[in-house]
């Protein structure tokens, strides 16, 4: 059997082959001392030629110890010895590092150092929520989002289909994709205007927008345009923000087209909670199926969210006219935005004054939450829906209900809502910060993903360079070599019978210490298995840098 053994530590100044007692010998060029070793082979292992050797003084690193002791030399070399807990006296680190650091990557035929972690090398000492999995998972997002994050990303980007008829442009905007289907039976805005929803990207910012056209809709005037300045700059966390309005004939009619934010995936309370349930064919009656009420504390969370965006909208002047559960949308859980701001102030200019508006906003909310928690559109039996809400919920939210819908004249104000809902305000407030705590850790990790990335794409731009195939001192000398050999180390392991060995969390690990600089050494073997270097991280990283510069 080939092992590898210290033969002697050669400090070094030029970079050049050597050939020393039968064995090829590496020089580095650099002036931060590094070492070279030699390489022989011997004929057999024996508990006493493991540990007899000179400890050369470069090792110091590799052969860290525990409680002062050294570390035994068979598992250094063999990964494992056999003499452990028969007399063996040196330190034997437990297989638990072997496992966690060095996942699969190194055989017993390839010799490596087996030591502790560096834990401030890794993310994972300053996230909030570590990933105790000990497995690569903890570099990345979790499951969960990442789904979440592309199927929204899928939605934003998906490819219009063919054959809708639509225009291939309209104003600023094109790939017009429906968010609905049109028909005949669609509800009519205010009564009177058939509108259509469409996904669209804007030629000038290349974002994705929801374009809400009224059909066949004449401006009186362009001044009108002026009543949706003042919700173009209400920016707010439960408002879907508008953008521009503009009037088209690219239908083939004329149309009124108002731009608001996209928000992926993102349904309506009335399609999520209202919308009667098929009867299933085999309930012979064809009575509907009975639903679940929704939890108590998401009926606050609704609460609170609606009544932020309505006291927001009120202290400003305005007023929604548009309240109900077809014009709320819902994204993730919980997270509801008011929809079609301004819209009604454009088509339906003021037929009142603001404060009857804001009145009727705050019936319709309650009107809506009483909607809610019967989860059924139609509230017109009110004593019936009273009885089941009583059922299902406290007195608190009922209490709450009672003083939107009741009329108070001109006295009811929004901000008042806020003594009902009193200290669940400090639970929604909890819920949003571990959220945002989440959320951030999560981002943590893909700070990391970008960090190795752009170390990797180094790599990619230095290793094997076509204009310098046939330039042998291109990368088979100098600080390129050192960083062609790594790269052969991190990516292009085999085991023990010569299959590649695939471990992320091995790639992981040595790039987090190449770029944190790590002094820790590591042991690099040449492809004809000849010669091997024992460099630092931090050495490696150097030559990476000079060899991109
Ligand atoms: N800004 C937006 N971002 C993402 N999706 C939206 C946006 N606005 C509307 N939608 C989606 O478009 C679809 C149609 O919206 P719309 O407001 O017309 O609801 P609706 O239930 O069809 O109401 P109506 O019966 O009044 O037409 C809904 O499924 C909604 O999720």
């Amino acid at each position: 059997m080939t092992v590898w053994r210290i033969r002697r530590l050669i400090p070094l100044t030029h970079y050049e082959q050597l050939v020393l007692n039968d064995s090829r010998i590496f020089k580095r060029y650099s002036n931060s001392k590094p070492y070279c070793y030699s390489r022989f082979s011997i004929k057999a292992h024996t508990r006493q030629a493991s540990h007899s050797y000179a400890r050369p003084k470069s090792y110091e690193s590799v052969d860290s110890t525990q409680q002062g002791q050294r570390q035994c030399r068979n598992v250094l070399i063999y990964g494992n010895c056999k003499y452990e807990g028969k007399g063996c006296t040196f330190y034997h680190p437990p297989a638990s590092y072997q496992a966690q650091e060095y996942d699969q990557f190194y055989s017993q035929s390839q010799p490596t150092a087996l030591f502790p972690l560096n834990h401030h090398l890794y993310n994972k000492s300053t996230a909030p929520y570590p990933d105790l999995s000990g497995t690569h998972h903890g570099f990345f997002v979790s499951d969960d989002i990442r789904e979440d994050l592309h199927r929204r990303s899928e939605n934003l980007w998906s490819i219009p289909p063919q054959s809708t008829g639509l225009p291939d442009e309209v104003h600023n905007y094109h790939s017009l994709a429906p968010l609905e289907p049109t028909g005949p039976d669609r509800r009519k805005y205010f009564g009177h205007w058939a509108t259509s929803c469409y996904r669209a990207t804007s030629t000038l910012d290349g974002a994705v927008y929801a374009l809400r056209r009224i059909e066949n809709f004449r401006l009186i005037h362009e001044s009108a345009f002026s009543a949706i300045e003042p919700w173009r700059t209400l920016s707010h966390p439960n408002i879907v923000r508008i953008r521009e309005a503009f009037t088209t004939r690219a239908f083939n009619d004329s149309s009124l087209v108002v731009t608001y934010d996209y928000h992926p995936l993102a349904t309506t309370l009335f399609d999520t909670f209202l919308i009667p349930k098929p009867v299933p064919p085999y309930q012979s009656r064809g009575l509907a199926p009975a639903v679940e009420p929704i939890p108590e504390e998401t009926i606050w969370s609704f609460v609170i969210q609606i009544s932020n965006a309505m006291k927001a909208v009120h202290d400003r002047g305005l007023a929604f006219r548009v309240m109900d559960a077809t014009k709320i949308l819902l994204t993730g859980k919980s997270r509801l935005r008011i929809n079609c701001c301004g819209l009604a102030d454009l088509v339906n200019p003021d037929i009142h004054d603001v404060a009857s508006h804001q009145q009727e906003d705050m019936i319709s909310f309650g009107r809506l939450i009483l909607s809610l928690c019967s989860r059924s559109a139609d509230i017109s039996n009110y004593a019936k829906i009273r009885d089941i809400v009583s059922r299902s919920y406290s007195t608190d939210l009922q209490n709450a209900i009672m003083f939107l819908i009741s009329p108070h004249g001109s006295q009811k104000i929004i901000g008042k809502l806020f003594d009902f809902i009193g200290s669940r305000l400090l639970l929604e407030m909890d819920a949003v910060q571990l959220r945002a705590d989440a959320l951030e850790s999560q981002l943590a990790r893909e700070l990391e993903n970008g960090r190795l990335v752009r170390l990797l794409s180094k790599f990619g731009f230095i290793n094997e360079r076509p204009e310098f195939a046939r330039d042998y001192r291109w990368s088979e000398t100098g600080d390129k070599y050192i960083v062609k050999l790594f790269r052969d180390h991190v990516f292009h392991g085999v085991d023990e019978n010569g299959r590649p060995v695939v471990s992320l969390s091995h790639v992981l690990t040595n790039l987090n210490k190449l770029d944190a600089g790590s002094e820790e050494k590591l042991m690099l073997i040449s492809r004809d298995d000849q010669s091997c270097l024992v460099v630092s991280y931090r050495e490696i990283k150097r030559c990476v840098e000079s060899a991109f510069r």
